[in-house]
């Protein structure tokens, strides 16, 4: 069967994208890493299927869960995001981006300047709003792994990478999908990683983690900013140029380390680009997260 795909990317973190307006479109674990394949397929971090919520037995469910309806005539679109080995995961923050980017673009949703576009993905409902960087999306709260951590702020596990001479002390942070952060000293031992193979977690979050390796910046904060550089080693795909659920954890994780110093903006480098993330507390000590940066459309073509 013939289908039409975009290829997209967000601070070069790629995907393929599919429209499945009417939801009949089923994608086997082994199809989506065939495609997602550099060699073989199209080659992409990981694959998105746009289909209208209502369309499908996990959207209903979906819908349910969040108290929405949604209709063929006004549909809300949830984001079926499968990694590149072909698992599926809760969310992606860069693909949220893409995603609004393919249906904005390609006329199946409208977002005037100020308003706000409803997303749902396996993570729970999201927001997308244009701003002058691109898209900032409103990912939700983070929270900790292991709620022990909630009070001692500071470390949960150790991680070993290829590069580095010991283990590290690292914090699994949950934004819909895990991440465990690892801070490292300077810029050249971030580039001294080697990345081919997963770093080792121990213990590792019961549903694995995507690993954050970053550095802080020296100053950490300048003009009320604070600034660090990551890379990532994402589960079910590997090294990737950016990771933007990756880039909120490292950010919260990071600020949790700094012991509250009240930075709310935090800029990450990462290997495709920039993102930004942006803190806001809630009245009940919870903290809402905002990712920023662009996203792009690459290619349009006919897969076989
Ligand atoms: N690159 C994404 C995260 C994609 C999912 C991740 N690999 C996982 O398995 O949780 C992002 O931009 O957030």
């Amino acid at each position: 069967m013939t289908m039409q795909f975009t290829k997209a990317h967000a601070t070069g973190n790629d995907f393929v994208m599919i429209a499945d307006p009417a939801g009949g479109i089923t994608l086997s674990p082994e199809r989506v890493a065939q495609l997602c394949d550099r060699h073989l397929g199209v080659g992409a971090d990981g694959l998105i299927r746009a289909v209208p919520a209502h369309a499908f037995d996990e959207g209903r469910d979906a819908l349910e869960a969040v108290g929405l309806t949604c209709t063929e005539q006004a549909p809300l679109w949830f984001m079926d995001y499968r990694n590149g080995d072909g698992s599926i995961a809760e969310m992606c923050g860069n693909g949220v981006r893409a995603f609004a980017h393919f249906l904005l673009s390609n006329g199946y949703a409208e977002l005037e300047d100020g308003g706000s576009l409803p997303v749902l993905t396996r993570g729970g409902l999201k927001t997308v709003q244009k701003v002058p960087e691109g898209y900032a999306i409103g990912m939700g709260i983070w929270s900790f792994i292991d709620p022990e951590m909630a009070a001692e702020r500071a470390s949960d596990s150790l991680v070993q990478a290829a590069g580095l001479e010991d283990p590290r002390p690292a914090l699994s942070i949950s934004m819909g999908n895990p991440h465990t952060v690892v801070a490292l000293p300077d810029t050249a031992s971030l580039q001294r990683l080697d990345l081919h193979q997963a770093p080792k977690v121990e213990p590792v979050p019961p549903h694995g983690t995507n690993v954050e390796f970053v550095v802080p910046a020296e100053p950490l904060v300048e003009t009320g900013v604070g600034r660090v550089s990551m890379r990532v080693h994402e589960r079910g795909v590997g090294e990737t140029l950016s990771c933007g659920t990756g880039a909120c954890a490292a950010a919260a994780a990071v600020r949790v380390w700094a012991a509250g110093d009240g930075v709310d903006t935090w800029k990450v480098g990462v290997p495709g680009g920039e993102v930004t993330v942006r803190f806001r507390a809630r009245p009940d000590g919870a903290e809402e997260v905002e990712l920023a940066g662009p996203a792009e459309l690459v290619y349009t073509g006919t897969m076989h």
